[in-house]
């Protein structure tokens, strides 16, 4: 396999200009090259049934020049060490670009949880952090929930790391439900977060919500609170997809009760067939998830996985710009693409880095013991991505690059800028590790 055919080789085959035009130091590059920290371990699982499954799993720190490693984990079948290595390394840009005191990592288990019992799932939670106890920590690496994983998940793994260290510490996990200290408004931060992007983004471009179609591909946590919220602020929701196909009303579908129906079915096709009046009354109709990414609106939001827009689909993209929910949605030869087209895209080092941002408050309110009102996360949630978003857009404008090259511009800015400030020598008798 070639870099190119690797995530994180796609996703580093970006950097290069990035660098020259930095002027990076040439130990900033070689640095950022691979992580820091990578391990890969198994998990053994007694089943209900009595027998034993091994399951295998990844933790990786990428960088932690800016401060400890956060990132959240992934429970999937198609994960494996170059994704996560991929996704780890996008945190630590991301918490740069938001400013945050965090470097960045990131963790999977190759596993289809909805094949597993709750019991199941919870052993296997509590085994991930058996496995990776003794390299997290509030100041070392922080974990968080991602695909397939959510705050009860996030609850087993805390309850477990707290009977390790013999203590509570809270503030090892974020995206713990708020009985456990987890943070108000982090269930819907990575939605907001990107529609407030999306909001500010348009605001630029002199165009209101009201104006503006949108095509949402995924609907899982990040997806449904984003077209929930988007919805509340006159954009119309044109589209849905998950994994087994996806909806259409050019009326504009109704987010919430399509998620009941999600939550009920475990799938959105149903709300094609279905008897209920509601899908008589909106014109839902059935489309494939290709056809999905190829709609003519204004606005197609990337909401699922990684590598969804590539070289083979690419110019099948009718949408005027792309808000890019997912991490590493687009990959960089189909960027290039759409860069070449004039399709704005708003990146998710970016876009998607509300969560990150509820989740730094979390710790934040874990140590100080100070938790604050729902209404208080939600307006620094929306100061801070205004105000980096803001800088990102100046900045392309400024330097005519696409709003992708400049959010790492200032992402790995920053980092560089503190690998400097941490001296010549560290590195000098190899890193403690
Ligand atoms: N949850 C969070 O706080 C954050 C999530 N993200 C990213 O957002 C994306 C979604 O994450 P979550 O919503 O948390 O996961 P989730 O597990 O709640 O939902 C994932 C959704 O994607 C759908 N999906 C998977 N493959 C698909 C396909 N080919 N076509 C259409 N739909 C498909 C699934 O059916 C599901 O609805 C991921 O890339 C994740 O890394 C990014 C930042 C933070
Ligand atoms: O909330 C966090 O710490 C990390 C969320 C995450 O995994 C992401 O932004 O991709």
């Amino acid at each position: 396999m070639t870099d190119m055919e690797t995530t994180l080789g796609d996703a580093q085959s970006r950097l290069k200009t990035i660098y020259d035009d930095l002027d990076a130091d040439e130990d900033v590059r070689q640095r950022l090259a691979q992580p820091r920290l990578s391990i890969r371990v198994s998990i053994p699982v007694r089943m209900d049934d009595g027998s034993l499954r091994v399951f295998q799993g990844w933790r990786v720190q990428y960088d932690d020049t800016r401060g400890p490693t956060k990132g959240g984990i992934r429970f999937h079948s198609d994960v494996d060490e170059d994704d996560v290595t991929a996704l780890s390394f996008w945190m630590a840009i991301k918490c740069s670009v938001l400013g945050l005191p965090f470097g960045g990592a990131k963790g999977g288990v190759c596993v289809d949880p909805k094949q597993l019992s709750r019991l199941e799932l919870e052993r296997l939670s509590r085994g991930y952090i058996r496995a990776i106890h003794d390299i997290i920590g509030p100041d070392r690496d922080i974990p968080a929930p991602d695909v397939n994983t959510n705050p009860t998940v996030m609850g087993w793994m805390t309850d477990e790391y707290d009977q390790i260290a013999r203590r509570q510490v809270p503030a090892v996990i974020t995206g713990k439900p708020l009985g456990l200290g987890g943070s108000e408004g982090r269930v819907a931060a990575t939605g907001r977060g990107a529609l407030q992007v999306l909001n500010l983004w348009a605001e630029r471009q002199g165009k209101t919500p009201q104006d503006m179609t949108v095509a949402v591909q995924g609907f899982g946590n990040a997806a449904y609170h984003f077209a929930r919220l988007a919805r509340q602020d006159g954009y119309r929701i044109v589209a849905l997809s998950d994994s087994k196909g996806a909806i259409l009303s050019r009326d504009g579908l109704d987010p919430d009760p399509i998620h009941e129906h999600k939550h009920a079915t475990r799938e959105l096709k149903g709300m094609v067939y279905c008897e209920s009046s509601l899908c008589e009354e909106s014109g839902v109709e059935h489309m494939s998830n290709e056809d999905l990414l190829a709609l003519d609106v204004d606005v197609l939001v990337l909401a699922a996985m990684e590598n969804q827009i590539d070289e083979n689909n690419v110019d099948r993209v009718r949408a005027d710009s792309l808000l890019e929910i997912a991490n590493g949605p687009v990959t960089s030869a189909a960027d290039a693409r759409l860069e070449e087209r004039g399709v704005t895209v708003l990146p998710d080092v970016l876009a998607n880095a509300g969560g990150v941002v509820v989740s730094y408050f979390e710790w934040v309110q874990n140590r100080t013991g100070d938790y604050w009102s729902a209404d208080e996360v939600e307006a620094r949630l929306v100061e801070r991505m205004d105000r980096e978003a803001t800088r990102c857009f100046d900045l392309a404008e400024d330097k005519r690059v696409s709003l992708r090259t400049a959010a790492y511009r200032q992402g790995l800015g920053r980092i560089a800028e503190a690998m400097a400030q941490r001296g010549t020598y560290r590195y000098f008798n190899g890193d403690a590790g």
